[in-house]
């Protein structure tokens, strides 16, 4: 076949989508049929009851077919309007002459024939048109390695069934298609980015070998869209023993799960489940506390009005604190425990034999050994004294071992733990409240005294922000799951940057880990990125070389002005077309709420730790809660140096200027922070 003009290219383009409408129309008949069917063995049931149970499955599988018929079909809709992206023309060592290779969002296959039209991008040959220029090449195929030369590589650009442009390429996955891709508008939600994944990221979309893979990422470098790729990408590898099902993600909010929520079904997979540390530890506490949340936790760090918390707080952030409990664990495991003689009915137990029955069960979690402890001992005087022992006999043994391991339980133990460190005031607990830090610290500390409840099921895990967990979070997590993990975060984005969970302790919780970086930052434009780095450098981030409006820093006189101002910036961006998203992104909920008071009038959207859904428009965000967003237009007001001064108060304000993709302003009535100085007002 030989198509190389843009003519040639166009006409297989039109031949292929009439391929595609013939399959969606008759995928659409076949799922008419089956539901004409199963309406016809409803019918016959209606009318013969008794044979409904043999016509059970056979309605089942009626409805199944007609089911997977309409799925197909939604699915090849979405495929007619961008059919495929790619292309590479490549001949193996052993054949005649050069194929061309078309590369989709999924396969297709010529439904006479047999032979692939498009090729999904997760397949073995595709891997090549992201790792090589056009020359000698090779893949891993099922059978061993192909080699061969890639004589042609080719990008397309269709939308709603039109190819807008093709350039052929000589470098992998070329700069301009992606230059293109950034410089428009930012999606509601996040987008898929099969057409311009580059080299590094698909290295880490493919890897299968790590059992725990850590990605450390630049703000901006495709983590997050990098990590769901890698989903799609497993999913497809594995689907026969792999389903969306099995995977699982931890998300910091729900705002966030709902901004990616788009990324797996625009690749043709289901979305996987999801949830939140904070949901998980409910779990292993079998929800018997209230818990605060990271929110709160941020929230109380960046007010710094307490102390004791912060102190609290800061311990529990550090791998000392996961040391020091497992010390404890080991300490109770060699000390809790207090034999004595038991004396039942007309016998006495002596001190020897409780501990050696004791002691055979070492094998178990310490807080299950008692009741194990307490039954052997029936045994033993049946078999030593020929004594049965009664339902009082067996109820005054067990008392008397609890009493022996000091009748304790996880949460008693828990708070004894800051006795034992020397300092009891780092654990409060009003009623059932726990805070943060410490349902985690109870959960872990549970675990290893009561044995484990895990997530069998989940066969891959995937955290997103890990920096904003803590080496006890980490160890709960490694407890729980025994399937793959992947973790994904920035370092320089922590929301506890005096504890921020470093690679190192990463390493320490899971030392099978393999670690990848991704140093590249696509999303923000240059300029905004050279503030970024003048509020937090971070010398291994490398900016695209895209080009915007540089940012600005209006400085009012008074707060009224700064209002003024902020009120104009959201008028103006409401008359303009070009951009969809503005987000006002203030340091704390407190403050963005306050905010919102004065904004009245306008068509803003104030996001708070309760929201669930992202859309497009104005919104007004607190930092934390941006975390991962992305935004046309962000402004930050209020960027005083008394606003921005400590460590968690630059983290803050770093994580808010890089959520801008390609226009940023800073306002500020009074003293400017000296590292904001630069900037033009
Ligand atoms: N290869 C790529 N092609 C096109 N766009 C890309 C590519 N890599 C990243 N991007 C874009 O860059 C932006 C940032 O991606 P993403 O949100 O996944 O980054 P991140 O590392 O998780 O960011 P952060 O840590 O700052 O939240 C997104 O708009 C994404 O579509």
């Amino acid at each position: 076949m030989h198509i190389f003009t843009e003519r040639e290219e166009k006409e297989h383009l039109a031949a292929v989508q009439f391929r595609i409408t013939a399959m969606i129309t008759a995928g659409k008949r076949l799922a008419d049929k089956r539901a004409a069917d199963l309406l016809e063995q409803k019918t016959y049931i209606r009318d013969n009851r008794d044979e409904k149970a043999i016509l059970h499955s056979s309605i089942v599988q009626t409805a199944g077919s007609g089911e997977a018929a309409l799925a197909k079909a939604k699915q090849l809709g979405r495929l007619l309007q961008t059919p495929y992206f790619g292309r590479i023309d490549f001949k193996a060592s052993d054949q005649p002459e050069a194929l061309p290779v078309y590369i989709g969002v999924c396969t297709l296959k010529d439904p006479d024939a047999g032979t692939p039209l498009i090729y999904d991008w997760r397949s073995p040959i595709s891997s090549m048109f992201y790792d090589y220029e056009t020359g000698a090449a090779s893949y891993e195929a099922p059978a061993g390695t192909i080699a061969g030369d890639i004589s042609l590589k080719r990008q397309y650009r269709i939308k709603n069934g039109m190819m807008e442009f093709m350039i052929d390429t000589t470098a992998p996955v070329y700069d301009e298609l992606l230059q293109r891709e950034l410089s428009v508008s930012t999606d509601e939600k996040m987008k898929n980015i099969v057409a311009t994944i580059q080299q590094d990221q698909h290295a880490i979309i493919r890897n299968e070998a790590s059992p725990v893979l850590i990605i450390q990422g630049v703000a901006g470098s495709g983590k997050t869209s990098i990590a769901l790729h890698r989903i799609a990408f497993l999913l497809y590898r594995h689907r026969d023993t792999l389903t969306s099902k099995d995977i699982l993600i931890i998300s910091p909010n729900k705002i966030f799960a709902d901004y990616i929520s788009q990324v797996l079904p625009e690749l043709g997979e289901e979305n996987v489940p999801e949830t939140s540390m904070g949901l998980l530890v409910h779990e292993i506490l079998d929800h018997q506390y209230t818990i605060g949340s990271l929110f709160e936790q941020v929230t109380a760090l960046l007010e710094n009005n307490n102390n004791i918390f912060t102190q609290s707080v800061h311990y529990k952030s550090g791998f000392g604190f996961l040391q020091q409990l497992n010390e404890y664990v080991v300490y109770l495991n060699n000390h809790l425990f207090q034999p004595a003689s038991i004396s039942v009915a007309r016998f006495t137990i002596p001190v020897n034999v409780v501990m050696e029955q004791y002691q055979a069960y070492h094998r178990l979690p310490l807080l299950k050994r008692g009741p194990e402890t307490a039954a052997a001992l029936v045994k033993y005087l049946l078999y030593k004294h020929h004594y049965e022992a009664s339902a009082k006999d067996k109820a005054l043994l067990k008392k008397a071992v609890s009493a022996m391991l000091g009748n304790a339980n996880s949460l008693r133990l828990y708070k004894d733990f800051f006795k034992w460190i020397g300092r009891p005031a780092l654990f409060k607990m009003k009623g059932k409240v726990l805070e943060y830090p410490d349902a985690f610290g109870l959960a872990y500390l549970k675990i290893c005294l009561e044995g484990i409840f895990t997530h069998r099921k989940v066969k891959h895990l995937l955290i997103d922000e890990m920096q904003d967990y803590s080496p006890v979070q980490y160890a709960v997590i490694a407890k729980l799951f025994s399937g793959k993990i992947t973790l994904l975060g920035d370092i320089h984005q922590s929301l506890n940057p005096e504890r921020k969970t470093d690679l190192d302790s990463l390493r320490r919780i899971f030392p099978q880990s393999c670690q990848m970086t991704l140093n590249k930052s696509y999303r923000s434009t240059l300029e905004i990125l050279q503030v970024a780095q003048q509020i937090i450098y971070n010398p291994t981030l490398l900016p695209m070389e895209r080009h915007g409006q540089a940012p600005t820093l209006f400085r009012a006189t008074d707060p009224q002005e700064e209002i003024t101002y902020i009120r104009q910036r959201i008028t103006a961006f409401t008359q303009q077309q070009r951009y969809k998203s503005l987000a006002i992104i203030c340091k704390t909920a407190a403050i963005a709420a306050s905010l919102m008071e004065t904004l009245d009038g306008l068509p803003v959207q104030l996001l708070t730790d309760t929201s669930h859904r992202f859309t497009d428009g104005v919104m007004l965000i607190s930092a934390q809660l941006s975390k991962g967003l992305e935004f046309d237009q962000v402004i930050i007001p209020f960027v005083t140096a008394a606003n921005y001064q400590t460590d968690i108060e630059r983290s803050m304000l770093y994580i808010a200027c890089t959520r801008a993709m390609h226009i940023l302003h800073l306002t500020a009535t009074g003293p400017i922070p000296p590292y904001l100085e630069n900037i033009p007002s």
